[in-house]
């Protein structure tokens, strides 16, 4: 595979769990590409894979086959923490429950600077542009001593953007970002996360089954279907002139529950 310049380059992506009859093909022969500052969505119904790729393209799990490069660089097959951290500085996580991203026995501010400082930056440093970042995020100076559940779920997910952010890195991997939000805080955080991406012109896989949030967060989109990418175009041509007959369904059942 040759270095395009773009920050995520994916070439037959394969992750299997189980054995013998309980085998499940959870990502099969997925290619994928994503260029610098590009919004990358991923639809497809539960169980069709997205998570599974995001967690394989952070590291998170390990893929029996399929070359992955994040900036040119090769990501071994085996999940890891050395290969996590190796990452760490071109590729973030923002999960769905951001208590899976924030200690619940550590403060915000310790949270949100943890990795500046996995990055060796001083604690001072850190600190220092830790408060900025909850500033950014709306949230008071006095949230910096504050526990995970001292804050609401949407702070609670501002913090997880922003400590998916701090560290700029190039590709920032939201896995159902806003799901487990009310309808009146998810278009709130939205803005935010999108603000943030286009300030720091941050290339991002946005995994939803939100078909609407998709549309509006994505430039191009991936639709998964049993494990594989059966579509991957600009997002709306996708929407507008669907080339795969399960995007076809997909899409006809969103608009079915949007009437
Ligand atoms: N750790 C695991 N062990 C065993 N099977 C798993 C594991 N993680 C995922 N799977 C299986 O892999 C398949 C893909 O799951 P995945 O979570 O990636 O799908 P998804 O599209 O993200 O679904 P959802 O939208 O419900 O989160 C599913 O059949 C799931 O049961």
């Amino acid at each position: 595979m040759t270095n395009t310049g773009s920050v995520l380059q994916a070439r037959g992506l394969r992750c299997v769990f189980g054995r013998g009859r309980d085998q499940q093909v959870a990502v099969d022969n997925v290619d994928l590409d994503i260029l610098p500052g590009e919004v990358v969505g991923v639809v497809g119904e539960s169980g069709s894979g997205k998570s599974t790729l995001g967690r394989i393209i952070t590291g998170l799990q390990s893929r029996e086959q399929g070359e992955l490069l994040l900036c040119g660089q090769p990501r071994k097959l085996h999940a890891s923490s050395a290969e996590f951290r190796r990452f760490s500085g071109v590729v973030q996580m923002v999960f769905q429950d951001s208590y899976s991203s924030l200690n619940p026995r550590r403060t915000i501010l310790d949270s949100l600077t943890e990795p500046l400082l996995l990055q060796g930056q001083s604690k001072q440093t850190a600190f220092q542009q830790g408060r900025a970042w909850l500033d950014r995020i709306s949230l008071s100076s006095a949230a910096a001593g504050r526990y995970p559940h001292e804050l609401s779920g949407g702070q609670r997910q501002r913090v997880g953007i922003a400590r998916a952010f701090i560290v700029e890195p190039k590709l920032v991997v939201c896995d159902e970002a806003v799901s487990a939000l009310d309808v009146s805080v998810q278009a709130q955080i939205l803005a935010l996360l999108k603000d943030i991406q286009q300030t720091q012109n941050t290339a991002m896989l946005f995994i939803s089954h939100d078909l609407a949030v998709v549309r509006h967060m994505s430039d191009r989109v991936a639709v998964m279907y049993k494990g594989r990418r059966v579509e991957f175009d600009d997002v709306t041509r996708v929407y507008e002139s669907p080339q795969h007959e399960y995007t076809r369904r997909l899409l006809s059942l969103h608009m079915e529950a949007s009437l």
